[in-house]
């Protein structure tokens, strides 16, 4: 068994960049709540980079690009209603051009043999997780689904994940974070958690190295292997 998972009964999954490659229909969101206000598209090479701290920011972040402006410059009233924009469009195609990553299946068909709990703790709200959960046959292997507005916190504050594991009734030393962020790894130390980062997701542009996660992985595959 990989080493991330000795003595640990709850595995707590992070979705965009970790699970699924959503950029691409963040991207196409983005790019048409922009194109509202006859602005340039930002396409999906820097919305990568944007995605993590859930979808307000990433609104936040390209209305600042794409004006040339400082986020803390923007009128909240503004980011506002681009947001609204942005979630009636990501809410007509969520997944179109989304992709799960080689190794997902394998790697929660291996945490359900094992009898090791997974939850779900991701920073997109949480009303677009029953399609995009259904879309790739996701929903069953999670005990628990929350979003970044299913709290009053979101990673990385440790709230969700400790959550998780009061939900599992699993002591945090005994709980593992898998993520792509520098978010992810934050939130997994600051609950006690043990964590693990895949180096394929998004993560700022920064490698995920930087965030001294207990372990690393370019696929989650591994977790699969005896
Ligand atoms: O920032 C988002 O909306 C999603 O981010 P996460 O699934 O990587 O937490
Ligand atoms: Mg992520």
């Amino acid at each position: 068994m990989h080493p991330a998972l000795a003595g640990i009964s709850l595995v707590v999954f992070d979705l965009d960049g970790t699970l699924i490659d959503s950029a691409p229909d963040l991207a196409v969101a983005v790019d048409a709540t922009l194109a509202e206000r006859d602005l340039l598209p930002a396409g999906v090479d820097k919305v990568r980079h944007w995605v993590g701290n859930g979808s307000h920011k990433l609104v936040e972040r390209a209305l600042a690009d794409a004006l040339g402006a400082a986020a803390e410059s923007l009128d909240a009233g503004e980011i506002d209603a681009a947001h609204d924009r942005f979630l009636a469009y990501y809410a007509d195609a969520p997944c179109e051009r989304t992709q799960l990553y080689d190794g997902v299946h394998e790697c929660l068909e291996a945490m359900r043999e094992r009898n090791i709990a997974c939850v779900l703790v991701t920073n997109k709200p949480v009303a677009f997780l029953p399609a995009i959960l259904e879309q790739f046959t996701l929903a069953s292997f999670f005990a628990l689904t929350l979003g970044g507005d299913s709290l009053s916190e979101k990673k990385p504050h440790p709230a969700p994940l400790l959550h998780a594991a009061e939900h599992t009734g699993v002591a945090p030393a005994r709980a593992l974070m898998v993520g792509d962020s520098r978010h992810d790894v934050q939130a997994g130390k600051a609950a006690g958690f043990r964590t693990l980062a895949v180096t394929y997701g998004y993560n700022h542009g920064e490698p995920i190295a930087d965030s001294a996660p207990d372990h690393v992985t370019d696929s989650l595959a591994v977790l699969a292997a005896d």
